[in-house]
């Protein structure tokens, strides 16, 4: 039973904004559903003309503006009415019909009407106590100024690329090592003072001047992380959206620092914002990716599953949802998850480092009982109501991992291969996303499968990348500095067709894929792990037997220890029993391996291609007067060792693999 009160507010809201006559298709309806209505739901209450429908948009976002500093945003001048709109972190574009001559407001993509026809909305959001919701572009045009430059960047993007400088540790200071990294602020980039020695074994300093949406120095608070990456939006949750931020860097360089406190300040946030909102719930969920298993870290570590179904929805099957009702239960569920997370991985298997972890909140609408109430028995309440809005938070496996490709140990390798490939899937996704793309590529990881509603409708994304000032930690964090780079690569340079103009075009190749800038060729292993004394890997070995024809295992690999793996390898000891069971163990590991020669291969022609880039840059640069051809040479003959290290690690692996694949089962 509704009250009078809750009647009389719909209604009044429909008659300011000019909508009295459809009063009757919205009798009933509770205010706060009627503030979270959506687009799609408008022709379901009758209101199908577009005249209606924009004025319907109109009062149902001025419902859902969190606070009056949102609401008292300046109208668009009517000089800029021709100009497109922004179109900030809540994507408006297919809404343009239905906007007509509702204006977003300039440089906040937020949207805003008239004073004089926006209908006023009876209640209104307690006053943010910390954080103004400051949308990504806003944030922005702050400094476009003192930035010429990196003004050029796309002002709309939905995907913010942040780095945050950590200060040297005790062990660092200790061993007198340098702070390589030169952060300015207010030009939102860093330079990268990287020691490099010549052929000759002269000295000197390589710089690499790079440029994001915003870079943050050792004095950044957490709160200052929060204000600039999370809190411009939340206003797209609450118009129904998506919000996803990812932490990223090595092992060390701070990224738990930064990540661990934006949960809970987030989870403030929301509470503040359903208090005012009767009929809204907020629900926690925690679990962790580790190789390809998913495991629920508010569950017991219950291994969940990921499901496609028929709409091609992905539902991560058996994840437990906990619906949380103060910050002091968020807090609970979330130092569990942590302590699971850490303690859970036994034995060889991980650190937290070698896994994502995942922290979703989804703001709900409480389920509303159908007329004559829920009964117990046939007709029982669902366990949650209609999403409105969810932000996740992402904590990727440690970069460096991936450079543990071609490590001696098995399964650090094979960690590495599997952090690699989602990393790089999610930079793919990250970036189609940006683009406005209509293909995210979001099957290339376990990863992006499970986020894959991050990446698809009204959805925004923050990357903070996490990196150390230490010289020791300068091929990590110029690894770290290069990922975000690509990530925030600039889509008018690829369509112009042109090389694209970067901004860290200096920056040294990343090697994170096969480590070969790093290492020396690794010492090659035999087919059964162990290091081969003939260092020419296992082709002889695997040469001297019969080929055999490959089964394909039919269903997907699942990702295996090292200890089976390395049993699995002795053919010989087969007994009839448990023949059956080891071959099926042989089949997966050549399954899995064929994966990671591939996503190796995929590496190296990147690698090339960056690497043929550089070349190119090193010819322009030899060309011009003044050039030390000294430089060049000594430039060139580092580039090309790298390379052919590279060549050479690949194809260590290649004969591997193909040992392997010549291996009865
Ligand atoms: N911005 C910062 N200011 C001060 N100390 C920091 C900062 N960032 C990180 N630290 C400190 O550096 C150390 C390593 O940070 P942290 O544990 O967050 O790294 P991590 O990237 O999460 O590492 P791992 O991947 O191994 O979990 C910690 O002692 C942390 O307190």
């Amino acid at each position: 039973m509704h009250s009078m009160s809750q009647v009389q507010s719909v209604n009044s809201w429909l008659s300011e904004a000019g909508l009295q006559h459809h009063a009757m298709n919205f009798a009933g309806i509770e205010p706060e559903v009627f503030r979270s209505l959506l687009m799609q739901d408008y022709a379901k209450y009758g209101v199908t003309s577009l005249e209606d429908k924009q004025k319907l948009f109109r009062l149902v976002k001025s419902l859902q503006m969190p606070g009056p500093e949102v609401q008292q945003l300046p109208k668009k001048p009517a000089a800029a009415e021709d100009s497109r709109p922004a179109q900030g972190l809540l994507d408006l574009e297919e809404e343009d019909d239905l906007l007509g001559g509702f204006q977003a407001a300039e440089g906040t993509g937020l949207c805003t009407t008239s004073p004089e026809t926006a209908p006023k909305p009876p209640t209104r959001a307690p006053e943010r106590e910390r954080h103004q919701a400051v949308p990504f572009p806003a944030a922005v045009s702050r400094q476009a100024n003192a930035n010429p430059t990196s003004a050029s960047r796309a002002p709309d993007a939905k995907i913010q690329v942040c780095v945050r400088k950590r200060p040297l540790n005790k062990r660092e200071r200790d061993r007198r090592d340098d702070d390589i990294m030169e952060v300015h602020e207010n030009q939102r980039s860093l330079t990268v003072h990287e020691p490099k020695q010549k052929v000759d074994l002269t000295k000197y300093t390589e710089r690499h001047e790079l440029h994001f949406d915003h870079v943050f120095d050792v004095s950044t608070t957490n709160g200052e992380i929060y204000d600039t990456t999370i809190a411009p939006m939340l206003p797209v949750i609450y118009a129904g959206g998506r919000a996803s931020c990812f932490a990223f860097g090595q092992t060390g360089s701070g990224k738990t620092y930064t990540m661990n406190p934006l949960p809970p300040r987030c989870a403030g946030d929301l509470f503040r914002y359903v208090e005012s909102r009767a009929g809204m719930e907020i629900t926690v969920s925690v679990y962790e990716i580790y190789g390809s298993k998913i495991f629920d870290l508010l569950n017991a570590r219950k291994a969940i599953v990921i499901r496609e179904d028929g709409k091609k929805n992905v539902n991560v099957v058996g994840l437990q949802e906990k619906k949380v009702k103060g910050l002091e239960e968020v807090e609970g569920y979330l130092a569990h998850a942590a302590s699971v997370r850490s303690t859970g991985c036994t034995g060889a298997n991980s650190e937290s480092s070698r896994s994502h972890c995942i922290t979703n909140f989804t703001l709900r609408m409480a389920p509303v009982a159908p007329r004559g109430g829920f009964r117990s028995n046939n007709n029982p309440p669902p366990e949650f109501g209609k999403v409105v809005g969810k932000i996740s938070f992402i904590d990727l496996a440690g970069s460096e991992r991936g450079a543990d490709t071609y490590d001696n140990n098995k399964q650090t390798r094979m960690e590495g291969a599997q952090i690699n490939k989602s990393l790089l899937a999610l930079k793919e996704c990250i970036r189609a996303l940006d683009q406005n793309s209509k293909h995210i590529p979001f099957r290339g990881s376990k990863l992006t499968e499970v986020l894959r509603e991050s990446f698809t409708g009204h959805s925004v994304s923050v990357m903070i990348a996490n990196i150390s000032p230490s010289t020791s930690c300068c091929e990590n964090s110029l690894n770290t500095l290069r990922y975000a780079d690509r990530v925030k690569e600039m889509k008018r340079d690829r369509s112009s067709g042109a090389m694209p103009v970067r901004e860290s075009r200096s920056v040294a190749p990343r090697y994170y894929s096969n480590g070969a800038e790093a290492r020396q060729p690794k010492q090659v292993l035999s087919s059964s792990g162990q290091p081969n004394p003939n260092g020419n890997g296992s082709r002889q070995e695997s040469e001297s037997k019969p080929p055999r024809t490959r089964r394909v295992s039919s269903s997907k690999p699942e990702w295996k220890h090292p200890e089976i793996q390395k049993d699995s390898n002795k053919e010989n000891c087969f007994d009839s029993d448990n023949a059956g069971k080891k071959s099926a163990m042989v089949a997966e590991k050549v399954d899995y391996e064929e994966e990671v020669v591939i996503a190796a291969h995929k590496l190296l022609i990147e690698e090339t291609m960056e690497f043929v880039r550089k070349e190119m840059a090193l010819l322009a640069d030899v060309d011009q007067p003044g050039s030390s051809i000294e430089k060049y040479v000594s430039d060139l003959g580092q580039l090309l060792s790298k390379r052919a290290a590279g060549i050479s690690s690949f194809q260590n692996k290649l004969a591997s693999f193909e040992s392997n694949l010549r291996k009865p089962y």
